[in-house]
């Protein structure tokens, strides 16, 4: 697949990638469709900052609700997600020998007013996030709905390289231990599905 060579390639240069042709429209509609759905049903949940016993709820610092994906579920698009990532996990490896064993993914919401503040995915002490992939999923954003993602310079912190509008279809791939970034506030409900791909067999950690 032409995205993932070129996702591949902008990884190895900049440690970041940009795609719009990664993800079917199709597939991005489902997984709003379910996610909606699932929304409404009450099964997401407050994002938590920090690891296990440090867990707290901060407003302030991130203001999603998320729910855990899982690839042997009922609902065919989250199936389908994997499927997906699964090839671009076997493709990561035989490019950069990440040895990478599994992936986790979750739904995002950001309810209107929130955001995420400047974090490196990777937590302190524990290594396994290796690789970070967004994917948005509002069919409908303009820079007025605000919520861009932006990504700061590994060698000059002070400095963007790039501020990214949520639109459907659109995905973000960065290194986990390296890019440090962070979501602005959004002016309506901002959604997305996350994910890491990890070194580890464990699975779920519950980090988020
Ligand atoms: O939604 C985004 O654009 C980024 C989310 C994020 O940084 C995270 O969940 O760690
Ligand atoms: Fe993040």
């Amino acid at each position: 697949m032409n995205a993932i060579n070129d996702i591949l390639s902008a990884l190895e240069t900049h440690g970041w990638a940009v795609c719009d042709a990664l993800i079917p429209a199709s597939l991005t509609h489902r997984l709003f469709t379910e996610g909606q759905q699932r929304w409404e049903q009450g099964q997401f949940h407050d994002a938590r900052i920090g690891r296990e016993q440090q867990l707290a709820r901060v407003t302030s610092i991130r203001g999603d609700s998320i729910l855990w994906l899982e690839p042997e579920s009922q609902y065919p698009a989250s199936q389908e997600i994997f499927q997906l990532t699964g090839l671009m996990q076997q493709a990561l490896n035989r490019y950069f020998f990440l040895g990478l064993k599994q992936m986790e993914l979750h739904y995002a919401r950001y309810a209107s007013g929130t955001g995420y503040a400047r974090h490196l995915d990777q937590h302190k002490n524990t290594t396994f996030r290796k690789i970070t992939l967004v994917s948005y999923l509002n069919p409908e954003w303009s820079q007025a709905d605000g919520g861009e993602l932006v990504l700061y310079d590994p060698e000059n912190p002070r400095l963007e390289i790039q501020r990214i509008l949520p639109v459907a279809g659109r995905t973000v791939i960065f290194r986990s231990d390296l890019i440090e970034h962070e979501v602005l506030p959004c002016q309506k409900p901002r959604w997305s599905i996350t994910g890491w791909f990890r070194d580890d067999e464990r699975l779920y950690d519950m980090a988020a």
